[in-house]
């Protein structure tokens, strides 16, 4: 008999068996064609052949009408699922395509003893849009998510694809993300501004799209009260901050968001000037380099937290909502590595206990803070822990999504040093929220110096269509 020492078979499980075992997974496999089939067959019968393909025909025009004449509802509804059922049958995730490159990217797993191969398990495949799929994997016996991740650069040569990540999910099973090809092809416009305050969530500003084509939202309030953005010279990193501003327009001009800007470079945020904290909240660097005001707006930004704070403790609560007394407030601060410059003991420590403050009391006071450098060198790494959310657009160097996403986020495919150079590439990187540690490629809506004076118009309009939520 064939057993080994153990006392087990070596033989494997029968290849009937396992084909019953694929049908018990996949149902709709088997229920679809036969439901087709017979439903083509009744046809048949009961209407010959051209009854029969005109009822076909019909159906083919209907979904063909449907693909014209309702081009929103076909793209969310059917296009997904009709390109998930192709991707999945006809595209490399399965059969002898998919162990093919299983074996060649070594993460096939020989039994010894059964003298088998093991190949992971493709269990699901979605691809809500035609840029990227998404592959739910349950791996081999034996093998981790590491074995992938270690696999990476081959797999995602072996798929011709442009970058994959690994997303873990319950019992050892993931999600491999293949991005097959650029998801953003154009320039997103600057968001939308509300009209009313009562329609703005400061938990979920618009900030632009994500590679899966939905909406890309960051929190100001709460645990998520601070944001960090890095990414080189033009990587579009001012995107962020603005297209969050837009989003709270009418609370800024309703009083019930004051905005804070420290703009050391003195441009990119010099047309907002109107619309900060008494038109004054506004600090650069001063002719001859002296940068003492951008030190004091921060003090200043501090001072007003701990009144609140007091406030608060006075009334007894823990928490309040956001109201014209206790407003949200938004520090902005570009380019955080130049404030280290105007420290006096010229190291970043100072600056750094001041960040760390506004961190850990912020939040129930609703002071939040946006903070862009072009550096994520040691400076970054010891503000990163203070920002829950954060995001890294192109960066220079293969070491730096780390630095700002936390460790491993390359491996798990951030690759913001991969982003091209190249004006339709800017905006374009990846976030990483406090809900999943795995970082998304996203897109910043892109707000010009139209929007920006668009924004200045309407909450400097104040007392035009007022409206306190
Ligand atoms: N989201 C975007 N989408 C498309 N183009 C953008 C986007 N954001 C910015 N741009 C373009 O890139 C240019 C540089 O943008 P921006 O000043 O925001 O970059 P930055 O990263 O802040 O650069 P710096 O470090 O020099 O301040 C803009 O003038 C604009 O033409």
């Amino acid at each position: 008999m064939s057993t080994n020492t153990n006392g087990g078979s070596r033989r494997g499980i029968g290849p009937e068996i396992r084909a019953a075992r694929w049908a018990i997974r996949h149902p709709g496999m088997i229920a679809m064609p036969t439901m087709l089939g017979t439903g083509e067959l009744e046809l048949l019968s009961h209407f010959g052949p051209i009854g029969a393909g005109s009822v076909t025909g019909a159906l083919a025009l209907g979904v063909a009408t449907w693909y014209r004449a309702h081009p929103d509802s076909f793209d969310s509804i059917a296009a997904p699922r009709i390109r998930a059922a192709w991707r999945r049958w006809a595209g490399p995730y399965m059969g002898v395509k998919w162990r093919d490159l299983c074996d060649a990217t070594d993460l096939a797993k020989e039994h010894r003893r059964k003298g088998i191969t093991l190949y992971p398990r493709v269990l699901k495949v979605q691809a809500f849009s035609p840029h990227v799929d998404l592959v739910h994997i349950h791996p081999a016996k034996g093998q981790s998510i590491q074995a992938f991740e270690s696999r990476l650069a081959d797999l995602t040569a072996g798929l011709r694809a442009e970058r994959i990540a690994l997303e873990p999910l319950a019992r050892g099973r993931f999600v491999m993300i293949v991005q097959r090809t650029e998801p953003f092809t154009e320039v997103i416009p600057a968001p939308e501004m509300p009209q009313y305050s009562k329609e703005v969530d400061p938990a979920r500003l618009y900030v632009g799209e994500d590679e899966f084509g939905n909406d890309w939202t960051e929190s100001l309030v709460g645990t998520s009260s601070f944001l960090l953005v890095a990414g080189a010279v033009g990587a579009g990193k001012n995107s962020i901050p603005l297209a969050l501003l837009r989003g709270l327009a009418p609370m800024i001009r309703d009083g019930l968001c004051k905005v804070w800007i420290i703009d050391p470079k003195q441009l990119e945020f010099a047309a907002l000037k109107p619309i900060t904290f008494n038109g004054h909240a506004y600090a650069t660097v001063e002719q001859g380099g002296d940068g003492a005001a951008c030190l004091d707006l921060l003090d200043d930004y501090i001072a007003d937290m701990e009144r609140t704070q007091r406030r608060i403790m006075e009334m007894g609560v823990r928490s309040v909502p956001i109201s014209e007394e206790f407003p949200l407030n938004v520090l902005i601060v570009d380019e955080v590595a130049s404030l280290v410059a105007y420290t006096e003991d010229s190291s970043a420590r100072g600056i750094n206990a001041k960040l760390a403050r506004i961190a850990s009391m912020g939040r129930t006071t609703h002071h939040s803070m946006v903070v862009t450098t072009v550096d994520p060198g040691k400076d970054v790494i010891e503000f990163r822990d203070l920002f829950p959310s954060r995001i890294c657009l192109r960066v220079s160097a293969p070491t730096q999504p780390n630095m700002v996403l936390g460790e491993d986020a390359r491996e798990r495919g951030a690759v913001a040093d991969e982003i091209p150079l190249g004006k339709e590439f800017i905006g374009i990187g990846y976030a990483q929220g406090e809900k999943t540690k795995n970082p998304r490629r996203v897109r910043a809506a892109y707000t010009s110096d139209r929007d920006m004076h668009e924004l200045v118009e309407f909450v400097t309009r104040r007392g035009h269509l007022r409206s306190v939520a």
